[in-house]
């Protein structure tokens, strides 16, 4: 459903030539919860910019549907990773929450209204509408952040490093919050992280990426339970092979690039879950 094909993106300009992403082809299917991780400076977010159409590629292309995109995509939502500045701080929770919802053709006040509030509702913030965004924590701002994306009603999710900013014990809850709306609302969800651990817990599907200039390393189906928790998945035996497995793909990436990074994936392929 999601699709890219040959991506390359380089950033050309003030005497800069940087080549952030090479080469990258992979699927994400329409209901997938996908997890991308890599080392920091691997191109994620270039590789996010241009699935979104916020950002041309040099070339290569990303479709939805089968249509190409080249523009922000009606359907598609973002969540990033600075909620502080994401959110307007002279607008109160329901108006920031509300205000894409200005975009969608045909849609009454009192629909709106619903919208938001069902968003709050789902994030646990139903009676959070009337403050501001600076009266919030953190992990509260970053989930008026997910309701705004939410109440937009998305197909696709795209996720950047999106809980990077907050505590553990806010992130776990968050965590949990991504699962259970993805499980309820039946999107696409493409969730950034370079945490290993939290690429593994939130995933039905993990793609890991090489080092700058990046390409696709390897992809792994998280064969866990679908119902996933806090304590018991992250200490489950598959959970820690899981994780001995990505560590090593993302170290192998670092020492030697892409190259080594593949050879490594080709070793460790011998007894590994299914790959795509
Ligand atoms: N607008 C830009 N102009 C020039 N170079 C850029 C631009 N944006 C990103 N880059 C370069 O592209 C490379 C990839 O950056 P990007 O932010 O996509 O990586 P990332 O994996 O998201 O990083 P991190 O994990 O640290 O957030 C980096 O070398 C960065 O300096």
């Amino acid at each position: 459903m999601l699709d890219v094909r040959g991506l390359r993106k380089v950033y050309e300009g003030s005497g800069r030539r940087v080549e952030a992403v090479r080469d990258l082809t992979f699927t994400v299917e329409a209901g997938e919860l996908v997890c991308l991780v890599g080392p920091s400076g691997c191109g994620k977010t270039t590789l996010l910019k241009c699935m979104g159409g916020l950002l041309a590629p040099t070339s290569g292309e990303v479709t939805l549907g089968g249509r190409k995109v080249d523009g922000p995509p009606p359907g598609m939502a973002f969540v990033f990773q600075e909620y502080g500045r994401s959110l307007f701080p002279w607008m109160r929770v329901g108006a920031n929450v509300g205000l894409p919802l200005k975009r969608k053709k045909g849609l009454g006040a009192a629909r709106r209204g619903e919208l938001v509030a069902d968003a709050l509702e789902s994030v646990g913030l139903a009676d959070a509408a009337g403050a501001y965004p600076w009266q919030l924590s953190g992990g509260m701002q970053q989930r008026v952040a997910i309701a705004r994306a939410l109440a937009y009603e998305p197909d696709v999710l795209l996720m950047d490093e999106p809980f990077a900013a907050v505590d553990a014990q806010t992130r776990a809850d968050l965590e949990d919050l991504v699962r259970r709306l993805w499980q309820e609302r039946s999107m696409t969800v493409l969730f950034v992280t370079h945490d290993i651990d939290e690429a593994l817990y939130l995933g039905e599907r993990v793609i890991v990426l090489s080092g700058s200039p990046t390409v696709v390393q390897e992809q792994l189906e998280v064969d866990l339970p679908r119902e996933r928790d806090q304590l018991t998945t992250r200490v489950a035996p598959r959970f820690a092979e899981l994780r001995t497995r990505v560590y090593e793909q993302i170290q192998a990436a670092k020492r030697g690039g892409a190259t080594a990074a593949r050879d490594a994936a080709v070793d460790l392929r011998k007894d590994s879950p299914p790959v795509r």
